[in-house]
């Protein structure tokens, strides 16, 4: 949803080079020292250093009336207006993906398209390692996106990046129509389709045909266990935020309409354990099934279930963006020859 806590506090500071040196003036003194940054963006990562507000203006003239001046005297967006996330959002797309058209309904997830790019570019690296340190480009390569939710923004960022087709499966009717209305929009149909998932107890069962390969799939998990735990989580992430300016006002926080876009019953423990259990029914249909894990202390459950589930090779990734540590495990069912052989196959159909 827009503004969600932890995406907005993620937003609000990943774009930020390494803190630099000030110079000691009176007016710096005068302003707090923005926090240093732990750790960088994926080098191929398009949102490196500072966003540059005039040039995204310049292309999206809706977000000036957005711009603010933050407590570090940098020109930024009030990551608490929901409205002004989608506007920034729709700028960054605009400006570096060529995404024309881009909105979501009132109340849903607004990603942070940095740390959303990150995950799409380590995905890139996983597959390389299969083929001799090449990323496999173009339409041959076939993506599962599960949950893609009414951003569709895995689906956008990794056919942009790479040429990538996806298949983004969805329960939420609501998403569903919004995601189609933006493939649509962007003349995207035949480099993204978007299938319902209709039994929400489900992952891939009853959503893949008998034909149908992917070299991938990916997922952003809801990660909350309960619609309190998603609410609570959300107000401390923005108390947190707030401390950077007490005056600034919380958002008000409705699930009502997306509320399984953050909460499944178990949280992703539960969420990804599903996703394993099920990956083995179809083993021989996808060559890496990956994850995000939110919370680093459910890694050991994860991996632990992953090292059960018969799987040929197990791998967790980390990431970093900004203030913000995220971690994606990686799981395949092919021994390395395997894979290095459906890679060639997917290459010499492709010649
Ligand atoms: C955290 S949101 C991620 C949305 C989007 N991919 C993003 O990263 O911003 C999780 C999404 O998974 C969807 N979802 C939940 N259970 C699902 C299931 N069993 N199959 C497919 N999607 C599901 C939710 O409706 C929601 O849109």
């Amino acid at each position: 949803m827009p503004g969600f806590p932890s995406d907005a506090a993620a937003m609000s500071q990943p774009p930020k080079r390494p803190a630099r040196p000030r110079p000691k003036t009176a007016a710096a003194a005068a302003q707090p020292r923005a926090p240093a940054s732990k750790g960088e963006l994926h080098p191929r990562n398009r949102h490196q250093g500072r966003y540059d507000f005039p040039a995204l203006i310049a292309g999206s003239p809706e977000l000036a009336q957005f711009v603010v001046i933050n407590p570090y005297g940098k020109e930024s967006i009030d990551f608490a207006n929901p409205e002004a996330v989608k506007v920034f959002n729709r700028a960054l797309l605009k400006q570096f993906y060529g995404i024309e058209h881009w909105d979501i309904p009132p109340g849903y997830l607004c990603p942070p398209i940095p740390g959303r790019a990150d995950y799409i570019h380590a995905l890139a690296d996983l597959l390389a390692t299969d083929c001799g340190g090449e990323i496999p480009r173009g339409a041959q390569v076939r993506v599962l996106d599960v949950g893609s939710g009414a951003n569709c923004i895995y689906p956008l960022l990794g056919q942009r990046e790479y040429g990538w087709r996806f298949l983004g499966s969805e329960i939420d009717a609501t998403a569903l129509a919004a995601a189609r209305t933006i493939v649509q929009a962007n003349g995207l149909q035949r480099a993204i389709e978007l299938r319902q998932q209709i039994d929400a107890k489900h992952i891939f069962h009853g959503l893949l045909q008998a034909e149908e390969r992917f070299d991938l799939s990916l997922c952003n998990p809801p990660f909350h266990s309960s619609a309190e735990e998603a609410t609570q989580g959300s107000q401390r992430k923005w108390k947190n935020l707030g401390k950077l300016d007490p005056k600034r006002k919380l958002p008000l926080l409705n699930f009502g309409g997306q509320s399984s876009e953050l909460w499944c019953e178990g949280g992703e423990i539960a969420f990804i354990r599903r996703m394993i259990t099920e990956s083995r029914e179809v083993a021989q249909q996808v060559l890496w099934f990956t994850s995000l894990v939110s919370k680093g202390g459910n890694l050991e459950q994860i991996e632990r279930a992953l090292h059960k589930s018969g799987a040929a090779e197990v791998r967790t990734v980390s990431m970093s963006q900004g203030q913000k540590q995220s971690r994606f495990v990686a799981w395949s069912f092919h021994s390395a020859e395997q894979r290095a052989a459906w890679h060639q196959r997917r290459g010499a159909a492709q010649d």
